[in-house]
């Protein structure tokens, strides 16, 4: 532990709000250039992907990165690799004993446990996307209660460490990771990306089943392509997945 803050990011620390989404959303808007990370101690309107809420009680890492990246739309969908990175990385400062994999699209396992959420969101089209906000919360105190049907349990890291880890030592950490995966991919782009985050990929090479809005789909989990989609070999062929929620069957080979 024990990371420098990142040389030209700024870094706002509130109290309590509704969602830092919104904070970022506002401070964009009002045509600040960031990048800055807004983090909360508290956020009362959090929220998750796929319109879910985020619950937040307090003493969980809650922050959001506004950033301009001079990015197309289909160069920042790989931000979500920078950052589930950067929160592994941050996992192995503050928990470096226990065992820590990246899950797609861009979530961060911690001893098979869901232990943090990151979101997206983004204006501007095509090949100019204005601002882009990456939005990550971490059980440093708290996990939400389990709720039937998830992918996985949801953990914290203090009922793995015996405490919660500080917030604002946990973002320093989160910044620091996050500076250098994105330095990393915009100096040599998305394939050192790819082969880091593939190291750690929870169940590379086995049978996980991807649910798509209209189908569910069996299958080993092969590979990522250069765009970031999951490759899945099926019985009836391979497939590329650009967005799905991923399970992993208990008795998978
Ligand atoms: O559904 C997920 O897994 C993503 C959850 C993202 C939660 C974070 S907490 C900080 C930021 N503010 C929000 O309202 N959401 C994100």
């Amino acid at each position: 532990m024990g990371a420098d803050w990142p040389r030209g990011y700024g870094v706002e620390i509130l109290e309590e709000t509704g969602s830092t989404m919104d904070e970022a959303r506002s401070r964009a808007a009002a045509g600040v250039p960031g990048p800055v990370w807004v983090m909360a101690r508290r956020q009362t309107s959090g929220r998750g992907r796929r319109g879910n809420v985020w619950g937040d009680p307090g003493g969980n890492l809650a922050a959001t990165l506004l950033l301009r990246p001079k990015m197309g739309a289909k160069d920042a969908a790989r931000l979500s690799f920078v950052s589930s990175l950067a929160v592994a990385d941050m996992l192995g400062a503050l928990a470096p004993d226990k065992r820590i994999q990246t899950k797609w699209p861009n979530d961060a396992l911690i001893e098979g446990g869901k232990v943090s959420g990151i979101l997206l969101e983004s204006e501007g089209q095509g090949d100019h996307l204005e601002w882009v906000s990456v939005g990550i919360g971490v059980n440093l105190a708290h996990a939400p209660e389990p709720t039937p049907g998830a992918a996985f349990p949801p953990v914290s890291l203090a009922a793995l460490l015996g405490e919660a880890p500080d917030a604002e030592d946990a973002l320093r950490e989160l910044a620091a990771a996050f500076a250098r995966w994105l330095d990393i991919y915009r100096a040599q782009g998305f394939a050192p990306l790819r082969d880091s985050w593939l190291a750690r990929a929870a169940r590379l090479g086995e049978r996980i089943e991807a649910r798509l809005p209209r189908e569910t789909l069996s299958g080993v989990f092969a590979d990522i392509d250069s765009d970031g989609a999951l490759v899945l070999e099926t019985p009836q062929g391979t497939r590329k997945i650009a967005a799905a929620e991923v399970f992993f069957p208990q008795n998978a080979p």
